[in-house]
């Protein structure tokens, strides 16, 4: 366990989190080395039974110093923009490894990634495919694909996350994928390598991904008769975790559950993870800056806000709030921890039982995907330092922002 409790003080591998807060100061993101690894560690072991190559998904958590521990455990890396490319090479990620994933894809972010040679480019539209097509050919390259087939399977998890369903944006509809893959075929710049799928994230049992897979294999299979042979099946990411009750399979046990199919297929597999590697290799530091209790609630007002952390307020997310040390009284309330910014849903949790003071520090945890990545500027809150803890000791990640920095690229009309 890379987060414990070591005589009252919630640590991180060897260091006390309350240290770290006093050091660099909150709101501060602090992630582990050790639980990145093994997490990551987990889903490459879990495949070990087949020709297989875990992408990170980068939008989970981008820090260089993140995408940097995971490239040098082998890692490849999924991507959905130009600016994911460039984070993945600047950390030493291996383009060979890397699948570009998402729905717009600009000729600009082709040629690069075309360039470079990135393992697939996973296909959203018929559109897209045409584009690529006109990069490679202008290059004299040839383009290797996946069409994102959308399989119409109910993820269920939150509809705001949940891709597959056919009134969902993502991925090529099932009533039109052997034509476009035909398309693709016939095309001079494209080489049709595998296919792909993607049903949503924060996915808490297997059933949704078991069907996905059917419904892929049914499409493999009817695909062989049409001439078209792949070499690998991405299976997407989307593996949930634990934020408060709930049990999702673990990667072993998510790969259990599709290797006989997978072992079946024989083709290479590429998955996509990104919370269950991430979400809990971080917390967020923040400290209570003041009480507010009212007749009707108790407010705790943090420092930290919805532009540090969004997930509360834009799904109603449920984070495991912490204090980091004992609590220096025993007076416990029922607090609403909001964040200074001027929106009503600006908060990080709502009535948690806690023995509050101004000036305590508290870990939310299990912040370590779709946490900073998400971060604002929002009322001009400069946004917050990231830390990554590797045994005993501390590497500031990212550095705070400065406040007068913020409008540095605005300009006064003459
Ligand atoms: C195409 C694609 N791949 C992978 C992921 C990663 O999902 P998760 O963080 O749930 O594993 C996402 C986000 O849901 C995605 O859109
Ligand atoms: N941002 C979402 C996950 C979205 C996944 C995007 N493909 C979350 O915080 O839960």
């Amino acid at each position: 366990m890379s987060f414990s409790r070591v005589d009252g003080a919630l640590c991180v591998e060897q260091l006390s989190l309350g240290a770290l807060a006093a050091q660099y100061a909150t709101p501060l993101y602090v992630y582990s080395r050790a639980a990145l690894t093994a997490n990551y560690l987990a889903f490459d072991q879990a495949f070990s039974f087949i020709d297989h190559q875990v992408c990170f998904a980068v939008k989970s958590n981008s820090n260089i110093g993140v995408l940097g521990v995971l490239a040098r455990l082998g890692a490849g890396f999924d991507i959905v923009s130009g600016g994911e490319l460039e984070r993945v090479l600047a950390a030493g990620g291996e383009p060979a490894k890397i699948v570009f994933s998402g729905l717009g894809k600009t000729e600009q972010e082709i040629e690069r990634a075309l360039k470079l040679g990135i393992a697939c480019f996973n296909v959203e539209s018929a559109a897209e495919l045409v584009r690529i097509d006109q990069v490679a050919q202008r290059l004299g390259l040839r383009a290797p694909v996946s069409l994102r087939v959308n399989p119409d399977v109910d993820a269920q998890t939150h509809p705001y996350i949940s891709t597959g369903l056919k009134e969902n944006k993502f991925g090529i509809p099932n009533d039109t994928v052997y034509e476009i893959y035909a398309t693709a075929a016939s095309l001079k710049g494209i080489e049709v390598v595998g296919i792909d799928c993607h049903i949503g994230s924060q996915l808490t049992t297997t059933t949704p991904f078991h069907d996905a897979l059917d419904k892929i294999i049914e499409m493999i299979n009817t695909l062989k008769t049409q001439g078209i042979t792949l070499k690998h099946i991405d299976i997407g990411g989307g593996l949930g975790v634990t934020y408060r009750d709930e049990t999702p399979p673990t990667p072993a046990e998510y790969a259990a559950a599709l290797r006989p199919a997978l072992q079946a297929l024989g083709l290479k597999v590429y998955m996509e993870p990104g919370r269950a590697i991430s979400a809990n290799a971080g917390v967020l530091l923040t400290t209570v800056d003041m009480l507010k209790p009212t007749t009707y609630r108790n407010f705790a007002l943090v420092d930290a806000a919805m532009n540090d952390l969004i997930r509360p307020s834009l799904y109603s997310a449920w984070m495991d709030i912490q204090p980091v040390a004992k609590p220096r009284h025993d007076d416990v309330k029922v607090w609403d921890l909001v964040g200074p910014v001027c929106e009503s849903t600006d908060f990080i949790g709502k009535e948690r039982e806690l023995a509050l003071e101004a000036g305590d520090v508290l870990a939310v945890m299990g912040a370590g995907a779709y946490g900073f990545v998400m971060a604002s500027n929002y009322n001009t809150r400069a946004r917050a330092a990231e830390v990554m803890v590797d045994g005993d000791q501390a590497y500031v990640v990212r550095q705070r922002e400065i406040v007068n920095e913020l409008w540095a690229l605005e300009s006064l009309v003459p």
